[in-house]
């Protein structure tokens, strides 16, 4: 057995998959062999699930049959909204509240308790109705925390429009619907990042599809992942509420050894694909409103630590700008990364169901050898 030590699995290869692929050097991505252009560029959220749950893009007839089937399933239940609202009023922090929902549909789930919990059918029931879920159950904990009630889901609206119908109470105009439904398609799916692959860990243990879902929410939640993006804008409203030169601000930052968020990554040695899409967003929303503070802030301090530390953006860098610039609460925007990569958890999880092998790696051992016992009342 190879002894070599990879800290954080750095470049370990632990499966195979047909879904999606980052070329770190060259700054692409595609789902199942489509550019993240392409697809930001012209599919809805719905038709890359389809394509990422069913292996092909829908026609348009599947496309409408697949969408109507999930838009049936945003109800929730008047137990789903007891706790919602009990977890608002314990001003419960949004992810966390997040994580507690999503496990807690299974409660509710009329498939719940069908044995074989690799069953295809049972896991595309399931999936949908956890994807359908998660946003009415977010727009709800939003309200009722800002101590307004929930706004039930419309079936009319696209998965995108209608969360922010549901968060607003206000049927969201074509820029938003169409801004926040590409910040979707952009953030469903990417290889086997952190929070995807605890959800193929605990799927890997034969549990059911809701623990591995839970176990990823947790894992987005971290500031070293997910949890960047609300980061970034909370640094970006430090800079300007300091009133300092963006690049100096971030100089300082980097001299007390302190980590920018929606910089660095993993697979990415160049500019993340997607944070080039949500830049041009971020400009876009900024000229449509005539401020462009935000994107010119964010492009300074790009430049700045792109020449110091060789460091480009990720995709968390412009989404903070972007939905800033759309209204929507920073503290939920690592539920709203949620609400998208829950279609790309349950994708993998269908793939590891189907060729399962439990994930079991090791620890090189460096604690003590050969301690005498010594009685509790001696030491
Ligand atoms: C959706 C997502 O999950 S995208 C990532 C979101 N996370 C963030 O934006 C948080 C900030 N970024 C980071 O902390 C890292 O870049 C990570 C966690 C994303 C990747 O981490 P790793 O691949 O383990 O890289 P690692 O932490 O070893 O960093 C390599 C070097 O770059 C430095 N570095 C990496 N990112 C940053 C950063 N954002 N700011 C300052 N320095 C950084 C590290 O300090 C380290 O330098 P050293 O070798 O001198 O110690
Ligand atoms: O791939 C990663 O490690 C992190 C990331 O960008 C994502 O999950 O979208």
């Amino acid at each position: 057995m190879a002894d070599e030590l990879k800290r954080g699995l750095e470049g370990v290869l632990v499966a195979e998959s047909e879904l999606s692929h980052i070329d770190g050097d060259a700054g692409r991505l595609i789902y199942r062999g489509y550019t993240i252009e392409d697809l930001a560029r012209n599919a809805s959220y719905e038709e890359v699930l389809y394509l990422l749950w069913h292996g092909d893009l829908p026609t348009r007839e599947e496309l409408d049959s697949f969408s109507s089937s999930m838009a049936e399933e945003r109800h929730l239940e008047a137990g789903a909204y007891d706790e919602i609202r009990e977890l608002a009023e314990q001003d419960e922090e949004p992810m966390a509240a997040l994580r507690t929902v999503v496990s807690s549909f299974s409660a509710y789930d009329p498939d719940s308790d069908v044995e074989d919990v690799t069953d295809e059918d049972v896991n595309a029931r399931k999936g949908r109705r956890i994807t359908a879920k998660i946003p009415t159950a977010l727009a709800a904990f939003n309200r009722l925390r800002n101590g307004e009630e929930p706004v039930e889901p419309r079936e009319d609206l696209g998965h995108a429009a209608n969360f922010l119908y549901m968060l607003n109470d206000e049927e969201p105009d074509e820029v938003l619907a169409e801004t926040f439904d590409m910040a979707l398609v952009l953030h469903v799916d990417h290889g086997l990042n952190a929070s995807t692959f605890s959800a193929m860990v605990t799927a890997s243990t034969l549990a059911e599809l809701h623990s591995a879902i839970t176990s990823a929410v947790g894992t987005l939640s971290g500031s070293l992942h997910g949890g960047a993006n609300a980061n970034v804008m909370k640094m970006l409203k430090e800079v300007d509420d300091s009133d300092s030169d963006p690049t100096e601000w971030v100089k300082n930052a980097l001299d007390e050894g302190r980590r920018v968020p929606g910089f660095g990554h993993r697979v990415y040695n160049v500019k993340d694909p997607r944070a080039k899409i949500l830049g041009e967003k971020s400009e876009e929303l900024g000229e449509a409103a005539g401020d462009t503070k935000w994107y010119e802030m964010s492009v300074a301090i790009e430049e700045y630590i792109g020449e110091e530390k060789g460091l480009a953006p990720n995709v968390d860098f412009y989404s903070a700008s972007t939905y800033y610039q759309m209204g929507i609460p920073i503290d939920i925007y690592t539920p709203i990364f949620a609400l998208s990569r829950v279609g790309g958890w349950i994708a993998h999880v269908l793939e590891q169901y189907d060729d399962n092998r439990l994930i079991r790696p090791r620890a090189r051992y460096v604690g003590d050898e050969d301690n005498e016992w010594v009685d509790i009342d001696e030491r």
